[in-house]
């Protein structure tokens, strides 16, 4: 059973739960990655999915049309935090990595990306210089993305003050280079412009023929497949907000439904597989 406290709390959600249910091989669940499979913790580095989030989306991949993590980071880089390689169950997995811009396919095993941004190259030279004109240099830490560079306030002394600092002189950075910056929890990414994941998110339904779409996510990042849902929604498909966390309310006010982490989300995914 899908638990009472898992139950949207809008009319829209309710309406897109129902069509999942009633059609689960055409509904498309999409998931973003840090904060929504894989705890929030200091290090980037050690960011794994929770693990009872394999078990819940294998269980639930047979049974519906298919399965696509959606993530700001590299695809291959989530796919291994994950765990999503070889996975019984997870054959037909899709990773979007770097906003929709990377794709993992678990049919292949591969990654196909388009060639990288040369403005990358110029902000990572340029990014010890700012920080340090800033006085942050020994406060952030500095996520190298291959396709983009993050700068991390987390770990600093004052990590939203650090964050709030930075986000102009960063942004100048990115835009005398031809970047953007993606602000997020307590991070701020220096990236190509041109994609986000909402146009990843259209994409995928489309290409998947979907009738019905899931989306969960938990931070700023996660807003344009919000608005890609309530589009959807506008033109007739049914679907469901999820947000994984109220930390950011411009994201959680437009949930339909509210669920507390990784393992929360997990379980209600789990529920749901068995419901179908
Ligand atoms: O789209 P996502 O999958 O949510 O990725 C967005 C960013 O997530 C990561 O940063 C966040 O998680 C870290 C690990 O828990 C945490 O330390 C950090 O404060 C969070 O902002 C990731 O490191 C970034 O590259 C992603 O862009």
């Amino acid at each position: 059973m899908v638990r009472n406290e898992h139950a949207p709390r809008t009319t829209a959600g309710r309406d897109g739960l129902a069509k999942i249910i009633a059609r689960p091989e055409r509904s498309v669940i999409a998931i973003d990655f840090d904060g929504t499979l894989a705890p929030i913790v200091p290090d980037p580095e050690q960011a794994r999915a929770h693990p009872d989030v394999v078990p819940a989306l294998a269980a639930l991949a047979p049974k519906v049309a298919a399965i696509a993590v959606i993530t700001g980071r590299p695809a291959s880089v989530a796919v291994r935090h994950g765990g999503f390689a070889g996975v019984p169950g997870l054959e037909h997995l899709v990773v979007l990595g770097h906003y929709g811009s990377e794709r993992w396919d678990a049919v292949t095993g591969t990654v196909s990306a388009p060639a990288p941004h040369p403005g990358v190259a110029t902000v990572r030279a340029e990014l010890p210089g700012v920080l340090a004109e800033s006085n942050l240099w020994h406060d952030t830490y500095i996520e190298e993305k291959g396709r983009a560079v993050a700068v991390h306030t987390r770990r600093a002394h004052d990590p939203q003050a650090a964050f709030d600092t930075l986000r102009e002189p960063l942004s100048e950075l990115a835009a005398r280079h031809g970047l953007i910056v993606e602000p997020g929890r307590l991070v701020l990414e220096l990236r190509p412009p041109g994609v986000d994941k909402g146009a990843a998110l259209t994409e995928y339904v489309r290409e998947v023929g979907a009738e019905s779409v899931l989306y969960a996510g938990d931070d700023l990042g996660d807003l344009p497949a919000f608005a890609a849902v309530e589009k959807l929604r506008s033109d007739g498909m049914p679907g469901l907000l999820v947000a994984a966390d109220t930390v950011v309310p411009e994201l959680a006010d437009r949930a339909d439904l509210l669920v507390e982490g990784p393992a929360d989300l997990a379980a209600f995914l789990s529920a749901l597989a068995q419901r179908l």
